[in-house]
């Protein structure tokens, strides 16, 4: 049997990271001030780094915190690593250890919300700058810009998409994004060159009300099942094409139902016997970068919530297919791409493998990147780890964690020194 009690005097960079997990910065009430507190702290131990909080709301509520290293020429166009401040919440009676301890146990697991998502890479990127500022061979000759961002798990409204329009952005003059991935239970690090964009939907239904005995066309509840039953088809289709093999999850659209809220509400529970005159239902739906957002929005009016069958339908997007000239969101893993062969070549030169690059299930702030034209790649160093983003039991192991510097420090050596494209212009 494996002992698991705690170890009692990890190293520093180990004692460091569990000091950031340990500091909550979970929905719906994140910590942002105790986070930034203690990296601004830390920052203090690395020379020539320079800080700033930027705020992009009035309560002053969400900041930001942005560290620069300067290069020695500025004038080339910039690298930036991001990361979020902010996590999602934890239900600490299902987990193991408390989720805001970040137990480390004598096998080497650190315990944590946020140490996949997306703790780990913040502080990787400030131990890297750390370590090769201290081996003083490092003179970048870009600019290296670090943010830790808020409110990502929410949609990054008020934070990301802030920063990502402002005017402090465009000084920045940033050529190449780094933003968080997703572990990989495999030898081979996983790298994202797309997110999926979110929609919510919520479909409406009214009708025809009447006794609860009654069998007649047109109620509310029979309109919104009827919908129900094309969506399942179509989830069902895209759904076929991942178990056949023929697409991975995030290649297809996939649509969940969130939420079903019809009936009229009693004491009790609801009332039997009435059919009510209102029916909705709510739905996450999310799409590729490759797909027609027309022919889909075209689908959802037509046969998801046609109006003849007193139907009307919400589409919220919460993300954009498309970036400002009109291209599909998405950064070149090819040799057009000159930071990607730098990149890649970066990782391997420090041991590391790349897997194929993927396009991301879920959705990350690369998206508010992306949307500028800048290329941004999708990447946690995490190997032989099972996937723990947003689920019980979160943790990562010391020597993965410690793996992941030294991979930043070749990455962030190769990109700032990286002398050519004086500007990239994405195809
Ligand atoms: N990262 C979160 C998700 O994928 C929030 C993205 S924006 C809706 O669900
Ligand atoms: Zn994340
Ligand atoms: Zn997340």
């Amino acid at each position: 049997a494996q002992n698991h009690h705690q170890i009692q005097n990890p190293p520093p960079t180990i004692a460091r990271f569990q000091q950031y997990l340990r500091i909550s910065t979970a929905h719906p009430d994140p910590d942002y001030v105790s986070a930034i507190n203690f990296l601004t702290n830390f920052s203090h131990s690395i020379p020539f780094l320079q800080s700033q909080n930027l705020y992009f709301t009035p309560e002053r509520n969400k900041p930001l915190l942005l560290f620069t290293l300067p290069g020695s020429d500025p004038s080339l166009p910039s690298i930036l690593l991001n990361s979020h401040l902010d996590s999602v919440p934890a239900e600490p009676s299902k987990w193991a250890h408390p989720p805001f301890s970040a137990h480390y146990s004598s096998d080497g697991k650190i315990f944590a919300r946020g140490a996949q998502d997306d703790k780990c890479i913040g502080l990787q990127y400030l131990e890297a700058i750390k370590g090769l500022i201290e081996e003083k061979s490092f003179s970048p000759l870009r600019n290296i810009h670090i943010s830790f961002v808020p409110d990502e798990e929410i949609g990054g409204f008020d934070g990301m998409a802030k920063f990502a329009t402002s005017d402090e952005f465009k000084k920045l003059n940033v050529g190449f994004v780094l933003d968080e991935g997703q572990a990989s239970p495999g030898d081979e690090y996983r790298v994202f060159y797309a997110d999926r964009q979110p929609w919510h939907i919520v479909i409406k239904a009214v009708g025809m009300p009447g006794h609860g005995s009654r069998m007649f066309d047109n109620g509310a509840m029979e309109n919104l099942m009827k919908s129900i039953e094309v969506i399942t088809k179509f989830r069902d289709a895209e759904f076929d094409k991942v178990k056949a093999g023929l697409a991975a999850n995030s290649e297809v659209i996939s649509m969940n139902p969130v939420f079903l809220k019809a009936g009229i509400p009693s004491p009790t529970g609801f009332v039997m016997n009435m059919q009510p005159s209102e029916a909705e239902a709510g739905f996450d739906l999310r799409l590729p970068p490759t797909a027609d957002p027309d022919a889909m929005r075209r689908r959802i009016t037509e046969e998801w919530a046609p109006s003849w069958r007193n139907m009307t339908v919400e589409i919220t997007a919460k993300g954009s297919l498309r970036d400002y000239r009109g291209r599909p969101l998405l950064t070149f893993t090819n040799d057009s791409n000159p930071w990607w062969s730098v990149f890649k070549q970066a990782v391997t030169s420090a041991g590391g493998k790349l897997g194929k690059p993927e396009i991301l299930s879920s959705t990350t702030d690369a998206r508010f990147m992306r949307q500028l034209g800048i290329p941004t790649i999708g990447f946690s160093p995490m190997k032989n780890t099972p996937i723990l983003l947003h689920d019980h039991n979160e943790f990562l192991k010391d020597s993965v964690y410690l793996e992941g510097i030294k991979v930043y420090e070749s990455v962030i050596k190769s990109l700032s020194s990286f002398t050519e494209p004086s500007s990239y212009h994405a195809q």
